[in-house]
């Protein structure tokens, strides 16, 4: 019996079929893939290509948008430091359940603090792949792919990241990923790094016995 944050008296639940059986099952090892970034960087279209390629690999992984992921289980938070807080605590909470259930996790959130990606990255030390979209400010701009920078630089969303409220790049990542002489790797070319690192560490295959 164990009391954890507000929870008392509760007692954790073994289920007969394990991690281990599961990764068994889908050939692979579940892991989480965390992609952060400024907004406009290139997360979601990472992430999507990171997608599909293990798709066409025979290897089951699923996609959690931040963005996405606001318009239902986090829809009650904000963008003010707590709520950015509370956001990547739940996502990577459920990453966590997602690598549990032995799938190839891919969070693409912008996850602008290093604490809270650490925290994230505490829950899984082993299998927690940090993917840094380090794509300079002035290029996500001109994209301005859903017209939020115009907004911000009019003053019409405050808090908006890179604009008027923070991002602390990773000082230690697994991946990064970004401009090459000026010039943008495709999606495609980004995503097969991911993939190559993944296959490299042996994520894409299940310990033979
Ligand atoms: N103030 C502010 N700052 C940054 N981003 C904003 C803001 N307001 C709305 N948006 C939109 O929300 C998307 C980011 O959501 P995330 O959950 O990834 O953000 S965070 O990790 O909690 O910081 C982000 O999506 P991406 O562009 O895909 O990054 C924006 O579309
Ligand atoms: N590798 C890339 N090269 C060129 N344009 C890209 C690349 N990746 C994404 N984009 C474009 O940049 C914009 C923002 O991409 P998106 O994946 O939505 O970023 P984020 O999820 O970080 O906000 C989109 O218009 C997308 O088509």
């Amino acid at each position: 019996m164990s009391t954890v944050g507000n929870s008392t008296n509760i007692f954790w639940h073994e289920c007969p079929v394990g991690k281990s059986e599961r990764q068994k099952l889908l050939n692979q090892k579940g892991c989480v893939v965390w992609i952060t970034g400024l907004s406009g960087s290139g997360k979601s279209t990472l992430a999507c290509s990171i997608n599909r390629e293990l798709y066409s690999k025979g290897k089951l992984s699923y996609v959690l948008d931040g963005d996405n992921l606001r318009h239902g289980l986090n829809k009650d938070l904000g963008f003010k430091f707590e709520d950015r807080t509370e956001n990547i605590r739940r996502v990577g909470e459920v990453a966590k359940l997602f690598a549990d259930a032995g799938l190839i996790c891919i969070a693409s959130l912008i996850s602008p603090y290093r604490k809270d990606r650490d925290a994230c990255r505490a829950l899984l030390p082993e299998s927690f792949i940090e993917v840094f979209m380090n794509m300079p400010l002035e290029v996500c701009e001109a994209r301005d792919a859903k017209g939020l920078y115009k907004l911000a630089r009019a003053g019409k969303i405050t808090g908006f990241t890179g604009i008027d409220d923070p991002y602390e790049p990773p000082l230690k990542c697994e991946i990064e990923l970004g401009h090459k002489d000026g010039v943008c790797p495709t999606p495609v070319a980004m995503a097969g790094k991911v993939v190559s690192y993944l296959e490299e560490k042996g994520f894409l295959e299940d310990d033979k016995e």
